[in-house]
């Protein structure tokens, strides 16, 4: 397969080169950047494109690769239902393209959401706490974001009410933002690279779920998977689970 990145010269679009360089099978035919042409994409005959840019520019690309038939796999964050929702309307006119929008790509943070997610609805309280290096774009993290909906969509299929919380006064922020009702914690400090807890509490026991990318190479098996798995899957998948075996 003949792949392009699109962020080669980031964080983890670098890592995605070289990982995209030593793996059986894959031709790596353009890394693009930000003060390069996106057409390159095309004159290099791009299958497939793997996304790490900034959530700002994301759609822009993922238009462009719909436009051309050049299936994406994305690891860049930002997407609500609104723009899932535009990406499906694009790919109704591109049958045979695949996207995968995958909040993250760690087998590790895919079981956790997935053990978060099998717990929720045991405990009357769940908090998200993501932590990123500081130069993170975007807050929260989309992990989180992800996280927390899979809780949300778990506890109302259970029947389970609102997460208690008799806050009344003190300072804006302090309680994180509410994603579908569960609370989400943010923070940046130097040193992290992505790491996440949920923290699940009834009467008299706590359960907490942590995973830790101690390294971006945490992302690029998961990120070759959906290569490989990206052409016989057109349309929109949203979750790299979609493409894993796990049960
Ligand atoms: N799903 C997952 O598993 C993971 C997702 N992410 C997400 O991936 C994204 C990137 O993260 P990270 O690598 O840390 O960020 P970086 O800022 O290190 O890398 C982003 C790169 O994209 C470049 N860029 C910006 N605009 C464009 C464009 N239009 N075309 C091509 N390249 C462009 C940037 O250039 P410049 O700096 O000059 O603007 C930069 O080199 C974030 O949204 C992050 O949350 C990160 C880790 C794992
Ligand atoms: O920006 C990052 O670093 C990461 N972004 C993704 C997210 O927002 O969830 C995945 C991982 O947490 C690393």
């Amino acid at each position: 397969m003949r792949v392009g990145v699109l962020g080669a010269r980031g964080k983890v679009g670098s890592e995605v080169c070289r990982a995209v360089e030593e793996a059986d099978g894959f031709e790596l035919v353009a890394a693009v950047d930000a003060d390069d042409d996106i057409d390159a994409l095309v004159s290099a005959g791009a299958q497939a494109v793997v996304d790490f840019t900034h959530p700002d520019v994301v759609m822009d690309n993922l238009e462009f690769c719909i436009d051309h038939g050049i299936h994406a796999v994305v690891g860049t964050t930002g997407f609500d239902d609104a723009r899932l929702d535009t990406l499906r309307g694009w790919l109704a006119g591109a049958p045979s393209t695949g996207v995968l929008i995958a909040p993250n790509f760690s087998i590790g943070a895919i079981l956790m959401m997935r053990f978060a997610a099998a717990a929720a609805p045991f405990y009357e309280s769940v908090e998200v706490v993501e932590l990123h290096h500081p130069t993170k774009a975007d807050a929260p993290s989309g992990t989180a974001r992800r996280t927390a909906e899979l809780i949300a969509a778990a506890r109302r299929e259970a029947g389970v009410g609102p997460v208690p919380d008799a806050t009344s006064t003190g300072l804006d922020g302090a309680r994180g933002a509410v994603v579908d009702g569960i609370h989400v914690h943010g923070l940046r400090v130097r040193g992290l690279v992505a790491h996440q807890e949920v923290i699940l509490g009834g009467v008299g026991e706590t359960l907490t779920i942590r995973h830790d990318s101690l390294d971006r190479a945490s992302f690029t098996p998961g990120v070759l998977a959906g290569l490989r798995a990206i052409a016989d899957h057109p349309g929109l998948t949203v979750g790299l689970e979609h493409f894993l075996d796990l049960d």
